[in-house]
Formats: structure tokens, C-alpha cells, sequence
């Protein structure tokens, strides 16, 4: 089934909770990667991609709707102007596979959901988006479930390693080094002097070749 995915992406100055090891240039190159990633899965899966930018942007397998009003209100009024089935998909998501997204749209309940790890939502797909609205940041995903209830939908909670990881804070880094193989993000890390190590108490972390780092 051929579906449409809608990708919140923010170009300019993104993931601040980043800043303690990349600078602005690196977040902004950064989470254009995570982006890449995210279009390769989604075209992949056989779905069209339409990236909702708080700022302009080219994107040569996306259309872009430039929406310049904080994160909820941009993709409710994209959910508006839907009239078939809708894939919400965040652009901090470079683990994602084809495989993955293919499970949520083959779901046979009115809609499907991947929780992210503290709270959030990270994937939502909607049978019936003009009946739905977001309401992303806190608990997002307890939100989520209660809208679901007021618009009576039935719904399937998809429990997934790659799809619930997503790159916010520093210890995240660690997912792309060990599991994404292939990913530009993973390039782009590497590429930028990150590696896995282990800590005093023998966890993973990462760390950065400090010849590479600009802070
Ligand atoms: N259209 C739109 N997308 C947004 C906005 N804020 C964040 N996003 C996107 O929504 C997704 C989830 O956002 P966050 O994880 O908070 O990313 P972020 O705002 O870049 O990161 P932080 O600055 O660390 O909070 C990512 O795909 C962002 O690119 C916004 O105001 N409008
Ligand atoms: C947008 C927000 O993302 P987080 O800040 O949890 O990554 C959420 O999932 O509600």
C-alpha cells in the first residue's frame, strides 16, 4: 500500500540538547543526515514523503511545506488537508528500516503508534488523520493515546528497538554507532571523530577524537 508521510523538520539551529558535543553547523549538518536516513526508509517502504520545515529547504525525493508555527499547530493543519491514511514521522528517527514503517501502515487497527523513549511519540499512522490532532512534547504518547480514545479509535502500540530510538541527547549517539550500520548518520559520526568506549563502570559511551571537535 502506497501511503503519504508527513516529516517534522526543523533545519535551523536543531537539536540544542546536541550542543554540549556539536556546534550549531555540525547539529544543522547532523540532523540533515538523521533526515536522509528517515526519506530512504520512508521511500523505501513505497511511501511518498512531504517535509513540513519550519524554514525553506530543498529536498530533491520530498515535497516541503514551509509552516512557520510551533511544531503541534504546523502538523494539525497538515493533518487538515489529508483525505487518505497518514504517516506522522519524526526526522531525529535514523534507525528506522522500510521493514519497520511497513508494519505500522499494514496495522488493521484505526491507528498505529511507536512510543519514544521518555514519553514521546515517535511514529503515528492514521487511517482517519482528519478526525485526529497532534499533541507532541510532555507525554506525548499518553496524549496521543487519549485523543485516540476521544476520536474512538482502535488502536495497535508497536513495541520496536529502532523505531523508539530516537536521537535527542548525547548517550543516543551510542544507538547509531553499534546499530546503524549503513546510515549516513553513522557516517557522518564517524566521520566527525565519535566512537564507542566504555566507562569507569563499564557502560557504553561515546566519546569524540578530540583533533575533530570545534566546541
Ligand atoms: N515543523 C516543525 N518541526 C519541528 C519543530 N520543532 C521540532 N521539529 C521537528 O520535530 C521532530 C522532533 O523534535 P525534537 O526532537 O524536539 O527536535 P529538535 O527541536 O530539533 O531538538 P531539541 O532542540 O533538542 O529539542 C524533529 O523531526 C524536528 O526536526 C517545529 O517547530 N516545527
Ligand atoms: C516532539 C517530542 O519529541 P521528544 O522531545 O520527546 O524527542 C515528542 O515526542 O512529543
Amino acid at each position: 500500500m502506497y501511503f503519504h508521510a508527513l516529516i517534522p523538520f526543523k533545519p535551523v539551529n536543531p537539536k540544542t540538547r546536541l550542543s554540549c558535543i556539536l556546534n550549531q553547523e555540525e547539529r544543522e549538518a547532523f540532523a540533515r543526515v538523521m533526515l536522509e536516513d528517515v526519506i530512504a526508509a520512508v521511500q523505501k517502504s513505497g511511501c511518498s514523503a512531504t517535509l513540513l520545515c519550519t524554514h525553506p529547504f530543498k529536498h530533491e525525493n520530498a515535497l516541503i511545506a514551509v509552516r512557520t508555527e510551533p511544531l503541534n499547530d504546523a502538523i494539525n493543519w497538515a493533518l487538515g488537508q489529508f483525505h487518505c491514511p497518514a504517516l506522522i514521522i519524526m526526522a531525529d528517527l535514523p534507525l528506522v528500516t522500510a521493514g519497520d514503517i511497513q508494519r505500522l501502515i499494514r496495522t488493521e487497527k484505526d491507528m498505529a503508534i511507536v512510543p519514544g523513549r521518555g514519553g514521546g511519540t515517535n511514529i503515528i499512522f492514521l487511517k482517519k488523520p482528519r478526525c485526529f490532532h497532534a499533541d507532541y512534547y510532555g507525554a506525548s504518547f499518553l496524549d496521543h493515546l487519549r485523543v485516540a480514545e476521544e476520536c474512538g479509535f482502535s488502536v495497535e502500540v508497536i513495541d520496536s528497538f529502532r523505531m523508539s530510538t530516537d536521537v535527542d541527547e548525547k548517550e543516543d549517539l551510542v544507538e547509531i554507532l553499534i546499530h546503524g550500520k549503513g546510515r549516513k548518520s553513522r557516517e557522518y559520526l564517524e566521520n566527525s571523530g565519535f566512537s564507542i568506549a566504555l566507562d569507569e563502570k563499564g557502560r557504553v559511551r561515546v566519546q569524540r577524537d578530540p583533533h575533530k571537535e570545534t566546541l
